[in-house]
């Protein structure tokens, strides 16, 4: 059994390459967000992203060993509209965050500033059979990330860290037996976002994702940041608190971050 995580074991994320050279690829994410450099883009308005949930949708949650995983079977859960060509379904949200007292975690930053940590909430587009065969297609994901930002707790997201505790350990899993409705985890005003063609943050990194990067975060109490940290996962000197499980931003190559708003 390989000791460590993907964040941990070697030399980290810039070793990622070795094993999957598209580590290195046209469309990778995370990316810095150069809002000198992002383009007004008037369709985005035009035909605005419509993103439903549903209070029934989230099933089990799941430590995955590099992040906890709400996963839904997507029931009433859709998105649509805004860049997208398709209908995409909701399939689960994860997390990624920092160290204490570090101000990194996000994965994403804006203007070279990172959050302490941020949401996906990951989609596929149901012209594919399913996740699944969805997950390596170009076309394939739209992801909504959510920055988080320590203010106010956020009672709901408490719900979901409450469930941490039966978690303990890769692989653990426990079903979600009340309503949670992940809508109540989008930002106050959801209609600003950035968004530009991407991949998955962590190995396969497949370029199969749609980013929809949200302008506002979400407020979460500072204890709510810490409380991430009490998941565990391996590491080389054994089981320890999950955190810095984020891949910084790597070269945005040839492409431009469309913005919903100007
Ligand atoms: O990069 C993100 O955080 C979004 C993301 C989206 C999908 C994802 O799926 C992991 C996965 C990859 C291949 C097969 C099964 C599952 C993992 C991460
Ligand atoms: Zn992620």
């Amino acid at each position: 059994k390989k000791r460590g995580n993907i964040y941990l074991s070697g030399a980290g994320p810039s070793a990622w390459h070795e094993e999957y050279p598209v580590a290195k690829g046209k469309r990778q994410s995370p990316v810095d967000i150069n809002t000198n450099k992002t383009k007004f883009d008037p369709k985005l308005a035009a035909d605005p992203l419509t993103i439903r949930f549903s209070d029934s949708c989230c099933q089990s949650i799941v430590n995955t060993g590099i992040s906890f995983q709400v996963t839904s079977n997507g029931a009433g859960c859709e998105l649509s509209g805004g860049p997208l060509d398709s209908t995409y379904q909701f399939a689960q949200f994860h997390a990624h965050w920092g160290a204490y007292l570090k101000t990194t975690g996000s994965e994403h930053t804006v203007d070279g500033v990172s959050y302490p940590a941020e949401l996906h909430l990951v989609h596929w587009n149901t012209k594919y059979d399913d996740f699944k065969d969805a997950v390596d297609k170009p076309d394939g994901l739209a992801v909504i990330a959510v920055f988080f930002k320590r203010g106010k707790e956020h009672p709901g997201f408490g719900k979901i860290q409450d469930l941490f505790s039966k978690i303990p350990a890769k692989g653990a899993k426990v079903n979600i037996d009340f309503e949670f409705n992940p809508g109540l985890l989008m930002p106050p005003d959801s209609e600003n976002y950035w968004t530009y063609l991407g991949s998955l943050t962590t190995p396969p990194l497949y370029e199969s994702v749609t980013w929809i990067v949200m302008k506002e975060p979400l407020e979460v109490s500072v204890e709510q940041i810490a409380i991430l940290r009490t998941l565990l996962w391996e590491t080389p000197n054994g089981v320890s608190q999950m955190y810095n499980n984020f891949r910084p931003p790597v070269p945005l190559r040839d492409r431009v971050i469309r913005a919903s708003f100007g």
